[in-house]
Protein backbone atom coordinates (compact mmCIF):
# COMPACT_ATOMS: atom_id res chain seq x y z
CA UNK A 1 0.00 0.00 0.00
CA UNK A 2 1.38 3.23 -0.94
CA UNK A 3 1.40 6.14 1.55
CA UNK A 4 -0.68 9.09 1.18
CA UNK A 5 0.82 12.23 -0.19
CA UNK A 6 0.08 16.10 0.18
CA UNK A 7 -0.44 17.88 -2.51
CA UNK A 8 0.80 21.28 -2.12
CA UNK A 9 -1.06 24.70 -3.50
CA UNK A 10 1.91 25.06 -6.45
CA UNK A 11 1.83 21.55 -7.68
CA UNK A 12 -2.31 21.89 -7.49
CA UNK A 13 -1.90 24.79 -9.59
CA UNK A 14 0.23 23.08 -12.03
CA UNK A 15 -1.70 20.88 -12.97
CA UNK A 16 -5.12 22.62 -13.13
CA UNK A 17 -6.86 23.87 -16.55
CA UNK A 18 -10.06 24.88 -17.82
CA UNK A 19 -11.54 22.79 -19.70
CA UNK A 20 -11.16 19.86 -17.14
CA UNK A 21 -11.98 22.09 -14.58
CA UNK A 22 -15.32 22.14 -15.93
CA UNK A 23 -16.11 19.04 -17.21
CA UNK A 24 -15.62 17.89 -13.68
CA UNK A 25 -17.53 20.59 -12.33
CA UNK A 26 -20.08 19.73 -14.49
CA UNK A 27 -20.77 16.15 -13.76
CA UNK A 28 -20.42 17.15 -10.03
CA UNK A 29 -23.78 19.57 -10.87
CA UNK A 30 -25.47 16.86 -13.03
CA UNK A 31 -24.61 13.24 -11.04
CA UNK A 32 -26.62 15.62 -8.04
CA UNK A 33 -29.69 15.75 -9.82
CA UNK A 34 -28.93 11.99 -10.91
CA UNK A 35 -28.80 11.58 -7.09
CA UNK A 36 -25.28 9.61 -7.99
CA UNK A 37 -23.66 12.29 -4.89
CA UNK A 38 -23.70 12.07 -1.17
CA UNK A 39 -23.73 15.16 0.61
CA UNK A 40 -25.34 15.90 3.50
CA UNK A 41 -25.54 19.69 4.69
CA UNK A 42 -21.88 21.15 5.66
CA UNK A 43 -21.73 21.75 8.91
CA UNK A 44 -20.54 25.57 10.13
CA UNK A 45 -18.86 26.22 13.46
CA UNK A 46 -18.40 30.00 14.54
CA UNK A 47 -15.99 30.71 16.91
CA UNK A 48 -18.03 32.15 19.72
CA UNK A 49 -18.64 35.99 18.96
CA UNK A 50 -16.03 36.39 16.39
CA UNK A 51 -16.21 36.55 12.53
CA UNK A 52 -13.70 33.16 12.00
CA UNK A 53 -15.47 30.31 11.62
CA UNK A 54 -14.48 26.34 10.25
CA UNK A 55 -16.68 24.12 7.85
CA UNK A 56 -16.47 20.33 6.77
CA UNK A 57 -18.11 19.33 3.77
CA UNK A 58 -18.04 15.42 3.31
CA UNK A 59 -19.14 13.80 -0.03
CA UNK A 60 -18.81 10.83 -2.42
CA UNK A 61 -19.36 11.23 -6.04
CA UNK A 62 -20.29 8.42 -8.85
CA UNK A 63 -18.46 8.64 -11.80
CA UNK A 64 -16.26 6.88 -13.73
CA UNK A 65 -13.83 9.63 -14.41
CA UNK A 66 -14.74 12.33 -11.85
CA UNK A 67 -15.89 9.98 -8.84
CA UNK A 68 -14.61 10.11 -5.19
CA UNK A 69 -14.60 9.98 -1.93
CA UNK A 70 -13.44 13.27 0.28
CA UNK A 71 -14.04 15.89 2.86
CA UNK A 72 -13.24 19.63 2.52
CA UNK A 73 -12.36 21.31 5.58
CA UNK A 74 -12.19 24.97 5.63
CA UNK A 75 -11.10 27.95 8.01
CA UNK A 76 -11.58 31.26 7.87
CA UNK A 77 -11.19 35.05 9.47
CA UNK A 78 -12.50 37.77 7.35
CA UNK A 79 -10.65 40.47 9.13
CA UNK A 80 -7.48 39.11 8.49
CA UNK A 81 -4.98 41.98 6.81
CA UNK A 82 -1.57 39.69 6.26
CA UNK A 83 -2.34 36.55 5.68
CA UNK A 84 -5.16 34.62 3.59
CA UNK A 85 -8.78 35.27 4.70
CA UNK A 86 -9.17 31.29 3.93
CA UNK A 87 -7.64 28.03 4.30
CA UNK A 88 -8.82 24.83 2.62
CA UNK A 89 -7.55 21.28 2.48
CA UNK A 90 -9.36 18.32 0.87
CA UNK A 91 -8.93 14.95 2.38
CA UNK A 92 -9.40 12.13 -0.71
CA UNK A 93 -10.07 9.00 -0.02
CA UNK A 94 -10.03 5.42 -2.05
CA UNK A 95 -13.25 5.52 -4.19
CA UNK A 96 -13.45 1.43 -2.99
CA UNK A 97 -11.76 0.66 0.46
CA UNK A 98 -12.24 4.63 1.93
CA UNK A 99 -8.14 4.51 2.67
CA UNK A 100 -6.72 7.63 2.99
CA UNK A 101 -5.03 8.96 -0.62
CA UNK A 102 -3.88 12.26 -0.06
CA UNK A 103 -4.55 15.73 1.11
CA UNK A 104 -4.89 18.43 -1.26
CA UNK A 105 -4.25 22.38 -0.53
CA UNK A 106 -7.77 23.69 -1.93
CA UNK A 107 -7.52 27.37 -2.10
CA UNK A 108 -7.14 27.40 -5.96
CA UNK A 109 -9.07 24.06 -6.27
CA UNK A 110 -12.18 26.00 -4.29
CA UNK A 111 -11.72 29.09 -6.89
CA UNK A 112 -11.72 27.12 -9.86
CA UNK A 113 -14.56 24.77 -9.40
CA UNK A 114 -16.75 27.33 -7.84
CA UNK A 115 -15.86 30.11 -11.36
CA UNK A 116 -16.65 26.57 -13.07
CA UNK A 117 -19.59 26.23 -11.43
CA UNK A 118 -21.10 29.96 -12.31
CA UNK A 119 -19.94 29.24 -16.00
CA UNK A 120 -21.73 25.96 -16.07
CA UNK A 121 -25.14 27.58 -15.08
CA UNK A 122 -24.12 31.00 -17.62
CA UNK A 123 -24.04 28.68 -20.09
CA UNK A 124 -27.33 26.37 -19.83
CA UNK A 125 -29.46 29.22 -17.69
CA UNK A 126 -28.33 32.21 -20.28
CA UNK A 127 -26.02 31.54 -23.55
CA UNK A 128 -27.72 28.21 -24.50
CA UNK A 129 -31.35 29.94 -24.45
CA UNK A 130 -29.77 32.48 -26.85
CA UNK A 131 -29.52 35.39 -24.30
CA UNK A 132 -26.84 38.48 -25.33
CA UNK A 133 -23.20 38.17 -24.27
CA UNK A 134 -22.06 41.89 -24.18
CA UNK A 135 -21.43 42.85 -21.08
CA UNK A 136 -20.50 41.28 -17.74
CA UNK A 137 -19.88 42.46 -14.93
CA UNK A 138 -18.00 41.07 -11.43
CA UNK A 139 -18.64 42.75 -8.31
CA UNK A 140 -15.77 41.90 -5.98
CA UNK A 141 -12.02 41.12 -6.88
CA UNK A 142 -10.75 38.87 -4.61
CA UNK A 143 -10.03 35.08 -5.14
CA UNK A 144 -13.30 34.32 -6.57
CA UNK A 145 -13.82 37.45 -8.73
CA UNK A 146 -10.43 36.80 -9.96
CA UNK A 147 -11.16 33.26 -10.92
CA UNK A 148 -14.24 34.00 -12.88
CA UNK A 149 -12.82 36.70 -14.52
CA UNK A 150 -10.45 34.30 -15.95
CA UNK A 151 -12.90 31.54 -16.25
CA UNK A 152 -15.44 33.61 -17.79
CA UNK A 153 -13.05 35.20 -20.49
CA UNK A 154 -11.99 31.55 -21.42
CA UNK A 155 -15.61 30.63 -21.78
CA UNK A 156 -17.23 32.98 -23.14
CA UNK A 157 -16.81 35.95 -25.56
CA UNK A 158 -18.00 38.75 -23.93
CA UNK A 159 -17.40 42.69 -25.05
CA UNK A 160 -16.51 44.22 -22.05
CA UNK A 161 -15.94 42.75 -18.74
CA UNK A 162 -16.44 45.19 -15.75
CA UNK A 163 -15.05 44.64 -12.55
CA UNK A 164 -16.18 46.79 -9.39
CA UNK A 165 -14.56 45.93 -5.64
CA UNK A 166 -15.30 47.71 -2.52
CA UNK A 167 -11.64 49.27 -2.49
CA UNK A 168 -11.18 50.55 -5.65
CA UNK A 169 -8.03 50.18 -6.40
CA UNK A 170 -7.82 46.49 -6.44
CA UNK A 171 -10.40 46.04 -9.30
CA UNK A 172 -7.99 49.07 -11.55
CA UNK A 173 -5.37 46.63 -10.28
CA UNK A 174 -7.12 43.02 -11.98
CA UNK A 175 -8.15 45.08 -14.99
CA UNK A 176 -4.75 46.04 -15.84
CA UNK A 177 -3.41 42.79 -14.89
CA UNK A 178 -6.00 40.95 -17.24
CA UNK A 179 -5.79 43.31 -19.79
CA UNK A 180 -2.36 42.47 -19.84
CA UNK A 181 -2.17 39.23 -19.77
CA UNK A 182 -4.93 38.57 -22.48
CA UNK A 183 -3.28 41.48 -24.55
CA UNK A 184 -6.81 42.88 -24.86
CA UNK A 185 -8.91 46.24 -23.78
CA UNK A 186 -12.25 44.00 -22.50
CA UNK A 187 -11.35 44.90 -18.77
CA UNK A 188 -12.44 47.74 -17.26
CA UNK A 189 -12.53 48.87 -13.44
CA UNK A 190 -15.92 50.81 -12.34
CA UNK A 191 -16.17 53.16 -9.37
CA UNK A 192 -19.85 52.90 -8.76
CA UNK A 193 -22.01 49.57 -8.36
CA UNK A 194 -24.95 50.69 -9.91
CA UNK A 195 -23.18 52.00 -13.00
CA UNK A 196 -21.18 48.43 -13.39
CA UNK A 197 -24.50 46.63 -13.10
CA UNK A 198 -26.68 48.54 -15.62
CA UNK A 199 -27.43 47.03 -18.96
CA UNK A 200 -24.98 44.01 -17.69
CA UNK A 201 -26.25 40.81 -19.31
CA UNK A 202 -24.51 38.57 -16.82
CA UNK A 203 -23.44 39.32 -13.47
CA UNK A 204 -21.31 37.48 -11.00
CA UNK A 205 -21.16 38.46 -7.22
CA UNK A 206 -18.28 37.49 -5.16
CA UNK A 207 -17.78 39.35 -2.19
CA UNK A 208 -18.27 38.99 1.37
CA UNK A 209 -21.63 40.56 1.76
CA UNK A 210 -22.01 43.89 3.70
CA UNK A 211 -24.64 45.67 5.31
CA UNK A 212 -26.80 46.72 2.45
CA UNK A 213 -26.89 44.89 -0.93
CA UNK A 214 -24.40 46.06 -3.65
CA UNK A 215 -27.46 44.80 -6.51
CA UNK A 216 -30.78 46.58 -6.82
CA UNK A 217 -33.52 45.21 -9.10
CA UNK A 218 -34.12 48.27 -10.40
CA UNK A 219 -30.58 48.98 -11.98
CA UNK A 220 -31.06 45.25 -14.04
CA UNK A 221 -32.31 45.10 -17.51
CA UNK A 222 -34.39 42.18 -19.01
CA UNK A 223 -33.50 38.71 -18.81
CA UNK A 224 -30.12 39.41 -16.76
CA UNK A 225 -28.86 36.08 -15.32
CA UNK A 226 -26.87 36.61 -11.64
CA UNK A 227 -24.51 33.90 -10.48
CA UNK A 228 -24.21 35.04 -6.68
CA UNK A 229 -21.35 33.46 -4.51
CA UNK A 230 -20.56 34.79 -1.53
CA UNK A 231 -21.80 33.22 1.58
CA UNK A 232 -25.90 34.17 2.19
CA UNK A 233 -25.81 34.87 6.46
CA UNK A 234 -29.23 33.72 6.80
CA UNK A 235 -28.96 32.30 10.66
CA UNK A 236 -29.93 35.06 13.56
CA UNK A 237 -30.35 38.41 13.40
CA UNK A 238 -28.01 39.74 11.27
CA UNK A 239 -29.33 38.97 7.45
CA UNK A 240 -27.12 39.62 4.99
CA UNK A 241 -27.17 39.29 1.28
CA UNK A 242 -25.42 40.28 -2.15
CA UNK A 243 -29.24 40.92 -3.69
CA UNK A 244 -31.62 43.26 -2.78
CA UNK A 245 -35.03 40.93 -1.41
CA UNK A 246 -36.62 42.84 -5.00
CA UNK A 247 -33.81 41.21 -7.17
CA UNK A 248 -34.57 37.64 -5.65
CA UNK A 249 -38.15 38.17 -5.84
CA UNK A 250 -38.03 39.16 -9.60
CA UNK A 251 -35.98 35.86 -10.81
CA UNK A 252 -36.11 32.64 -10.88
CA UNK A 253 -33.59 31.05 -8.47
CA UNK A 254 -31.70 27.94 -9.40
CA UNK A 255 -29.08 25.72 -6.55
CA UNK A 256 -26.78 23.70 -7.03
CA UNK A 257 -28.56 21.41 -4.32
CA UNK A 258 -31.76 21.05 -2.95
CA UNK A 259 -30.08 19.39 0.29
CA UNK A 260 -28.16 22.76 0.60
CA UNK A 261 -30.43 25.16 -0.17
CA UNK A 262 -32.99 23.27 2.09
CA UNK A 263 -30.86 24.24 5.05
CA UNK A 264 -29.16 27.38 3.77
CA UNK A 265 -31.04 29.53 1.75
CA UNK A 266 -34.69 29.32 3.55
CA UNK A 267 -33.96 33.45 4.08
CA UNK A 268 -34.68 33.51 0.39
CA UNK A 269 -38.52 32.35 0.99
CA UNK A 270 -39.26 35.10 3.19
CA UNK A 271 -38.60 37.59 -0.04
CA UNK A 272 -41.02 35.87 -2.06
CA UNK A 273 -38.15 34.37 -4.40
CA UNK A 274 -39.36 31.17 -6.94
CA UNK A 275 -36.88 28.67 -5.89
CA UNK A 276 -36.81 27.13 -9.13
CA UNK A 277 -34.67 23.96 -9.85
CA UNK A 278 -31.26 22.48 -9.33
CA UNK A 279 -28.63 23.23 -11.97
CA UNK A 280 -28.38 19.33 -12.66
CA UNK A 281 -32.09 19.32 -13.72
CA UNK A 282 -31.46 22.39 -15.98
CA UNK A 283 -28.41 20.40 -17.62
CA UNK A 284 -30.64 17.28 -17.89
CA UNK A 285 -33.12 18.88 -19.52
CA UNK A 286 -36.14 18.45 -16.71
CA UNK A 287 -36.66 22.07 -16.26
CA UNK A 288 -39.59 23.94 -17.97
CA UNK A 289 -38.74 27.81 -18.35
CA UNK A 290 -41.29 29.73 -16.58
CA UNK A 291 -42.63 33.62 -16.40
CA UNK A 292 -39.47 35.15 -15.14
CA UNK A 293 -36.76 36.28 -17.65
CA UNK A 294 -34.54 36.30 -14.85
CA UNK A 295 -32.39 33.78 -13.38
CA UNK A 296 -29.73 33.86 -10.40
CA UNK A 297 -27.87 31.18 -9.35
CA UNK A 298 -27.41 30.93 -6.23
CA UNK A 299 -24.54 29.06 -5.33
CA UNK A 300 -23.36 27.49 -2.14
CA UNK A 301 -20.80 24.98 -3.37
CA UNK A 302 -20.82 21.69 -3.14
CA UNK A 303 -18.48 18.15 -1.63
CA UNK A 304 -19.44 16.63 -5.11
CA UNK A 305 -17.30 19.10 -6.86
CA UNK A 306 -14.88 19.01 -4.50
CA UNK A 307 -14.83 15.05 -5.20
CA UNK A 308 -14.59 15.49 -8.49
CA UNK A 309 -11.77 18.20 -8.31
CA UNK A 310 -9.94 16.29 -5.73
CA UNK A 311 -10.06 13.07 -7.96
CA UNK A 312 -9.45 15.18 -10.95
CA UNK A 313 -6.60 17.00 -9.66
CA UNK A 314 -4.73 13.91 -8.09
CA UNK A 315 -4.95 11.91 -11.29
CA UNK A 316 -3.34 14.80 -12.95
CA UNK A 317 -0.73 14.57 -10.57
CA UNK A 318 -0.04 11.02 -10.19
CA UNK A 319 0.32 11.29 -14.55
CA UNK A 320 3.12 14.08 -14.25
CA UNK A 321 5.37 12.23 -11.57
CA UNK A 322 5.07 9.25 -14.30
CA UNK A 323 6.20 11.29 -16.79
CA UNK A 324 9.00 12.98 -14.49
CA UNK A 325 10.11 9.50 -13.28
N1 LIG B 1 -20.36 29.63 -3.49
C1 LIG B 1 -19.19 29.05 -3.30
O1 LIG B 1 -18.99 27.92 -3.73
C2 LIG B 1 -18.11 29.79 -2.62
C3 LIG B 1 -18.36 31.03 -2.08
N2 LIG B 1 -17.35 31.74 -1.49
C4 LIG B 1 -17.69 33.07 -1.01
O2 LIG B 1 -17.29 34.03 -2.00
C5 LIG B 1 -17.05 35.30 -1.40
C6 LIG B 1 -15.70 35.84 -1.86
O3 LIG B 1 -14.66 34.94 -1.47
P1 LIG B 1 -13.11 35.24 -1.81
O4 LIG B 1 -12.98 35.93 -3.11
O5 LIG B 1 -12.40 33.97 -1.59
O6 LIG B 1 -12.74 36.25 -0.63
P2 LIG B 1 -11.61 37.39 -0.62
O7 LIG B 1 -11.31 37.61 0.81
O8 LIG B 1 -10.50 37.06 -1.54
O9 LIG B 1 -12.37 38.66 -1.20
C7 LIG B 1 -13.45 39.23 -0.50
C8 LIG B 1 -14.12 40.25 -1.37
O10 LIG B 1 -15.28 40.74 -0.70
C9 LIG B 1 -15.21 42.14 -0.63
N3 LIG B 1 -15.90 42.63 0.55
C10 LIG B 1 -15.63 42.36 1.84
N4 LIG B 1 -16.53 42.99 2.65
C11 LIG B 1 -17.36 43.68 1.82
C12 LIG B 1 -18.47 44.53 2.04
N5 LIG B 1 -18.88 44.82 3.27
N6 LIG B 1 -19.08 45.09 0.95
C13 LIG B 1 -18.65 44.80 -0.30
N7 LIG B 1 -17.59 44.02 -0.57
C14 LIG B 1 -16.96 43.46 0.48
C15 LIG B 1 -13.72 42.46 -0.59
O11 LIG B 1 -13.51 43.82 -0.94
P3 LIG B 1 -12.19 44.61 -0.43
O12 LIG B 1 -11.11 44.27 -1.40
O13 LIG B 1 -12.58 46.03 -0.44
O14 LIG B 1 -11.87 44.11 0.97
C16 LIG B 1 -13.25 41.47 -1.66
O15 LIG B 1 -13.55 41.90 -2.95
C17 LIG B 1 -17.15 35.04 0.10
O16 LIG B 1 -18.44 35.39 0.55
C18 LIG B 1 -16.95 33.54 0.23
O17 LIG B 1 -17.50 33.02 1.40
C19 LIG B 1 -16.07 31.26 -1.43
C20 LIG B 1 -15.79 30.01 -1.92
C21 LIG B 1 -16.77 29.17 -2.53
O1 LIG C 1 -18.16 25.66 -1.02
C1 LIG C 1 -17.19 26.16 -0.45
O2 LIG C 1 -16.07 25.71 -0.55
C2 LIG C 1 -17.42 27.37 0.38
N1 LIG C 1 -18.59 27.87 0.38
C3 LIG C 1 -18.98 29.05 1.10
C4 LIG C 1 -17.99 29.47 2.11
C5 LIG C 1 -16.59 29.23 1.79
C6 LIG C 1 -16.32 27.94 1.10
Amino acid sequence: MNAAMFINEEEVKSVLNWDDTLEATETALRATSERKSVQPPRVFAQIFNTPKWMIAMPGYLEDSRFGGWACKILSGNPQNVHSPTMSANIVLYDEDSGVLKAVLSAIEITSWRTAAASAVATKHLHVRTGKPQKILAIFGCGDQGKAHANCFYHCFNFEEIRLWNRTHQKAANLAAELNNKYHTLKFRAFEGNESCARDADVIVTATSPGPVPIVRSEWLKAGVHINAIGVVTSKGEDKRYELSAETYKNAAVYVDSWEGANKELTGLLEFGAEMKAEIGDVILGNVQSGNKDRSIFQSLGMAAEDCAMARLVYDLHKRKQTKVL
